[in-house]
């Protein structure tokens, strides 16, 4: 379903477990900040909505949405991480180097999750303008951020 015909932020209650003793890692991505903080505003208000504890959340940043891929993994293998969160805005340009970004960091991401067994999440919007990025960053189709943290909070209840 298209995220136009749904909010990012809406989510059925289905396992949906107390996080308080979980620790999350959140990578989050400095190009385009304008999104990707409000990203980070709204998968950390999620987190903490679910019983996350403030210190149990570890932020760090990486130069760009390519750079999610190692920063998860830096943090997945940390043993005592339970699930790591992977925010990102990669926005159209004229050339086809959206396509290799966001190629790489869907594989990236997913491959990192597989090797440590543990929850690493998608949180990237790969919009074709900034219009369509704010709209998903808080806007009116939600947040992907949320999505994203709920994401994370379903999987450990698996
Ligand atoms: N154009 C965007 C980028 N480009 C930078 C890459 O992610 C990467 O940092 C660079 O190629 C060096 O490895 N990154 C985004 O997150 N969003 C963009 O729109
Ligand atoms: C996704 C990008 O890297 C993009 O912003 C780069 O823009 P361009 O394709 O015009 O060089």
């Amino acid at each position: 379903m298209a995220t136009s015909l749904k909010s990012l932020s809406q989510y059925t209650e289905k396992n949906i477990i107390d996080v308080s003793e979980k620790k999350f890692g959140i990578v989050v991505s400095e190009w385009n900040d304008q999104v990707t903080e409000s990203l980070f505003s709204g998968a950390l208000e999620t987190l903490l909505k679910h019983g996350a504890k403030k210190d149990n959340i570890y932020r760090k940043n990486v130069p760009g949405s390519f750079e999610l891929t190692l920063g998860a993994q830096w943090l997945a293998e940390l043993e005592e991480i339970d699930a790591v969160i992977c925010l990102g805005c990669v926005i159209q340009g004229e050339t086809r180097h959206f396509d290799f970004i966001c190629d790489a960091v869907a594989h990236g991401i997913t491959n990192v999750g597989l090797k440590y067994n543990k929850p690493v999440i998608f949180g990237v919007l790969t919009p074709d303008t900034l219009q369509q990025a704010l709209d998903r960053s808080g806007g009116k189709h939600g947040n992907k951020g949320d999505e994203a943290a709920i994401t994370a909070v379903k999987m450990l209840g698996f």
